[in-house]
């Protein structure tokens, strides 16, 4: 299949564009270094590749390097078609840079190119116009105006791309002599062709001045960091009740038509009381993604990584590593692949390490269940502020300040010879903007499907698993089980944490990924009361007489362990270390262990 080769600056949409040509979902957001790896697609009969961001062809950050390396490799390969440079229109000079440069190159490998000028909606909105047949005649390719999001001038830009892309070889031939210095020919013609750049500016200065000021803006970051997290927890309570609900009301009906008997107990206890507890938690990952998503689309973030890059430094970090930071609180994953545009090697090595220690979204229904069993519902502070929706931000931040230590003495002992080829910090402030509500509803609901479909085979394993192992032998109670003579054996580890053989197998478990908590620990209880109805695992753990300093040990010990195979393999991947990351599983998991057993000793002699 030919190719065609998507480049551009950081942030100019390439990734909408593409995700508008082939119908694929590629995550856009407005943030430079969103996209960090190269992806393909089909559009009509041709491929199409869509690269990280990059500035020039000298590329800085690990990201742009991806990108470049496969520019130069792709477009002396036969395959390739011809090259579209994505621009920025409201930011022509930045963007030409590496435009010209790729043309220059794509040039003298007889490749055709084409310009897409996105943005012009926004151009349209204060008042401009872009003259682009004479843009087109000063760079010796056409240039075709759309925009990714209104779709503006979509149609026959594709027609346009599929034309040239077709027949390469009639496009190819140009006399036009690129120009030597990229950046200088870029400021000539942003200055011939560009719209008047105060324009976009004052406003967005007027809107900085307020939100990047020492004093409004550092109120204004904690605000929002403090309502993220607080609405974590309360926008998906009435969500999260619906499905405890519906769940329960399910449970009853499939209950009441099957007969007493093994499989009355089974569905009973497994389906419902194991895999059921880990589905009622979904809703708040949603509502987490929801929010990361309405952050990241208006420009704020970018706002948020600048302020922060100051006391990140004290830690060994950077205002970069802000977003994987925060993208951490929704999975480690892509988080530790977004440390890629961290421009300094030993910062994003320290940036990946402590990743882990940031509360993702699967830690979420182990602190729901936890925090609702020890703090009272509907008591709030100071009449404002829900006590569980503060105990929920305080676990996340205990998160983040252990990754601020951590760093510190990795900052300390990590050999310093990575240190050497220190870039400094430029981050380019995206335009503030509307969030674009279609594909982020996409999201969001992609990222509760995608909850399910990761955890949720391996939950239902497990719930099986220590259901067959509790029930059997036949007639026995949950302590004489199968299950229950693991679970003395194994007890001895778990009491310094103050928590007993059934917490210890369900923590166990966790290793193989830590929403299996919720669900194994739905089993357990659910074998012991097989009568009663099986929503409120809650009620019951808290009727089971968990005591205050055993379960916030727990909950400390859950943010710490790193409970994910996924991410050590991760971390591996990006790192190259098959021994450091292995070894950091073992490390927080022993630094975990004995945080909760300190806890609970010390709240125990309190
Ligand atoms: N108004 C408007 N917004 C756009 C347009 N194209 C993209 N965007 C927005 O611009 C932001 C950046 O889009 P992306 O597609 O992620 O940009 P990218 O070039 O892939 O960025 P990187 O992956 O970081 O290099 C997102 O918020 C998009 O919704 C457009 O034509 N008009
Ligand atoms: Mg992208």
């Amino acid at each position: 299949m030919q190719r065609i080769l998507m480049v551009g600056k950081p942030n100019c949409g390439k990734s909408l564009l593409f995700n508008q040509l082939t119908g694929l979902r590629q995550k856009v957001a407005n943030y430079p270094g969103i996209t960090v790896e190269i992806t393909r697609g089909k559009c009509d009969k041709f491929e199409l590749v869509d690269l990280p961001g990059a500035y020039s062809l000298n590329g800085l950050t690990r990201d742009e390097v991806i990108a470049v390396d496969e520019i130069k490799r792709s477009v002396a390969d036969d395959d390739t078609s011809m090259v579209l440079v994505v621009l920025d229109a409201t930011r022509l000079a930045q963007s030409l840079v590496m435009g010209l440069q790729v043309q220059r190159l794509a040039f003298e490998h007889n490749k055709p190119v084409m310009f897409a000028l996105n943005f012009i909606d926004e151009v349209k909105r204060v008042g401009e116009s872009i003259d682009t047949d004479g843009l087109s005649k000063a760079l010796g390719s056409p240039v075709l105006a759309l925009s990714a999001r209104s779709l503006d001038g979509l149609h026959e830009f594709k027609q346009s791309l599929l034309g040239m892309a077709g027949e390469p070889a009639r496009y190819a031939t140009n006399n036009s002599t690129p120009h030597a210095d990229a950046a200088e020919r870029s400021q000539e013609l942003a200055r011939d062709f560009g719209i008047q750049h105060d324009i976009v500016l004052k406003n967005q200065n007027r809107i900085d001045n307020f939100m990047l000021n020492n004093w409004t803006g550092g109120f204004i970051f904690i605000a929002v960091m403090f309502v993220l997290f607080q609405s974590i927890f309360t926008l998906a309570t009435p969500l999260m009740d619906g499905v405890e609900d519906f769940i329960g009301t399910l449970a009853g009906g499939v209950g009441a038509i099957t007969a007493e008997g093994v499989v009355h107990d089974f569905i009973n206890d497994a389906i419902f009381g194991g895999f059921g507890s880990f589905l009622v938690f979904v809703p708040q990952i949603m509502v987490l993604t929801l929010i990361i998503g309405l952050l990241e689309d208006s420009g704020y973030l970018a706002r948020a990584a600048l302020m922060c890059h100051r006391p990140l430094s004290f830690f060994g970090l950077s205002g970069r590593s802000f977003i994987p930071y925060l993208s951490g609180h929704a999975c480690a994953i892509p988080a530790i692949m977004a440390a890629r545009t961290i421009e300094s090697p030993h910062k994003r090595l320290i940036t990946m390490l402590t990743i882990p220690l940031m509360s993702c979204s699967a830690r979420l229904p182990v602190y729901a269940l936890l925090v609702a069993v020890l703090v009272p519902a509907n008591e709030t502070f100071l009449g404002i502020f829900n006590m569980q929706g503060a105990a929920f931000f305080g676990l996340y931040f205990f998160g983040i300040f252990m990754a601020l230590v951590v760093s510190q003495i990795l900052n300390r002992f990590l050999p310093r010879d990575l240190e050497k080829t220190d870039m400094p910090f430029i981050l380019e402030l995206p335009t503030y903007r509307l969030p674009h509500w279609k594909p982020l509803f996409q999201r969001v609901l992609n990222s509760g499907i995608m909850f399910i479909k990761r955890a949720g085979p391996i939950i239902f394993m497990v719930s099986v698993g220590i259901w067959v192992l509790g029930y059997f032998p036949l007639n026995s109670t949950l302590q004489n089980s199968w299950l229950g003579q693991i679970g003395h054996f194994i007890e001895p580890i778990f009491t310094p944490m103050g928590l007993d053989w059934r917490y210890g197998v369900a923590i166990l478990m966790s290793f193989l990924a830590r929403e299996v908590f919720v669900g194994a620990l739905g089993t357990l209880f659910g074998l012991e009361g097989a009568d009663e109805d099986v929503a409120g695992l809650a009620e019951r753990v808290q009727a089971d007489g968990m005591t205050t300093e055993a379960g916030l040990g727990l909950m400390l010990f859950y943010v710490v362990a790193l409970q994910c195979v996924a991410t050590v393999a991760m971390l591996k991947g990006e790192s190259g270390s098959s021994k450091l990351s292995w070894g950091l599983y073992v490390a927080y998991g022993l630094l975990a262990y004995a945080i909760a057993v300190a806890v609970n000793q010390i709240g125990g002699l309190l």
